[in-house]
């Protein structure tokens, strides 16, 4: 094989795909196209690209050079033929959940889901004609069972937030499949370092760039990667007409800062997470620990084949219940009380009163997220001051 020809690296492609300096007058970082519309050299070609015959750039909520670059890399990352670059994740969901649905579909998706994704699905998409069937997506024969020639969409989040149940995905593509529904994973917690879930059948991936893509707190985003036929629908019909959601092409610049430093982040908030889990795991203030990196976690045997590595986010319950939850919370120092997740700087927040306050009580006890439920993502900091402050904040919420 040679040189030019091999095919280059996971890293390599995050910081290096679909861009040559030489070709930019050797600006090493790719310009950022700040602007919201583009000159047309005649009335013609202006129509020409309304028209889809000519492949220029007329306005930025259609697309635009800086977003298109990140669109590549993403692409090219989660093995896709295309993606479509949002301004948050719910814009990556909700636009191809427009495009893709319409009344008297269904669509089937887990108990579990981040709970403005569960609140979409319940009260928007269901005002609108769609059926919403919940389902314990982990059992792929549950699956079986609820899929009806109305399926079009089965969606769900692996592992899911917060409670980190796993689905399997090759197994619920190939019974999505054979009723003729596309499937949908939000692969948000894992980014396609870890997971790649085109390459086990699913159809779609959907992600909160917001998290591990961009990784410094300082960007809203969200991304759709799948092919290009569906590609270039989401971006036409969901993106275009029915949200809006556009990414600015300064944002799109700082996540394509981010993606370059993806595999050595995700290697460190791995890590991270698998000492901290043990230590949680260990202690006795501790009553549970959802990690699937630990060798007792019911999910253990399927992150170990479907995952790289476990990822970063871990939830907890301490005996105390939430008294003790959020007492533990508040006595964190370095660790930073807010929601959000994937960031340098590790976060802790309690998800029945914060994240998925959208879900009532009951579908949260159906959801399997107890009312104790500690949710932390590890971050990036030194590994002994996290396990310091989280032994100080367990000894102080007793
Ligand atoms: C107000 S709570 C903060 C946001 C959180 N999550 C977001 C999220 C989205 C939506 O992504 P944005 O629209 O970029 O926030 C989609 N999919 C998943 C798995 C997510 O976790 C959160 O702290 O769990």
């Amino acid at each position: 094989m040679s040189h030019a020809s091999r095919p280059q690296g996971f890293a390599t492609r995050a910081i290096h795909h679909g861009y040559d300096p030489l070709d930019h007058q050797g600006a090493l970082v790719p310009p950022i196209y700040q602007t919201s519309t583009f000159a047309f050299g005649s009335a013609e070609y202006g129509a020409a690209c309304f028209a889809g015959e000519e492949k220029g750039h007329f306005y930025t909520r259609i697309s635009n050079p800086t977003l298109a670059l990140l669109e590549q890399r993403m692409a090219t990352l989660e093995g896709a033929e295309a993606a479509v670059a949002f301004g948050s994740g719910m814009g990556a969901i909700t636009a191809t959940c427009w495009t893709l649905l319409q009344p008297g579909d269904e669509l089937i998706t887990d108990t579990t889901l981040y709970g403005c994704t569960h609140s979409f699905f319940m009260h928007g998409l269901q005002r609108f004609g769609v059926k919403v069937t919940r389902i314990d997506m982990t059992d792929p024969q549950a699956l079986a069972d609820a899929i009806s020639s109305k399926t079009r969409l089965v969606y769900f989040e692996t592992p899911a937030n917060p409670n980190m149940r796993l689905v399997d995905i090759a197994a619920g593509s190939a019974i999505a499949h054979r009723h003729g529904a596309l499937v949908v994973v939000d692969n948000t917690y894992c980014t396609p370092y870890l997971q790649q879930p085109l390459s086990l059948g699913a159809d779609v991936v959907v992600h909160s760039a917001t998290k591990y893509l961009n990784g410094h707190g300082d960007v809203t985003a969200g991304i759709v990667a799948c092919n290009a036929e569906l590609a270039m629908r989401v971006r036409l019909e969901g993106l275009k007409d029915m949200t809006g959601a556009v990414l600015s092409p300064n944002d799109a610049h700082l996540i394509m800062r981010g993606l370059k430093t993806l595999a050595l982040r995700m290697d460190r908030h791995c890590e991270n997470a698998e000492a901290i889990a043990r230590t949680l795991a260990s202690h006795p203030a501790v009553d549970k620990v959802y990690f699937p990196g630990l060798e007792s976690d019911p999910f253990h045997a399927l992150a170990s084949r479907q995952m790289k590595r476990f990822g970063g986010m871990i939830a907890f319950e301490l005996k105390g219940g939430l008294d003790a939850g959020r007492s533990f919370m508040n006595h964190l120092s370095l660790i930073t009380r807010a929601v959000s997740l994937g960031d340098a700087e590790s976060l802790a927040q309690h998800p029945a009163s914060m994240t998925h306050s959208t879900y009532t009580p009951e579908e949260r006890a159906a959801a399997g997220i107890p009312e104790g439920l500690v949710r932390l993502s590890a971050g990036l900091e030194d590994i002994e001051d996290l396990i310091a402050d989280i032994e100080h904040a367990l000894a102080a919420s007793q």
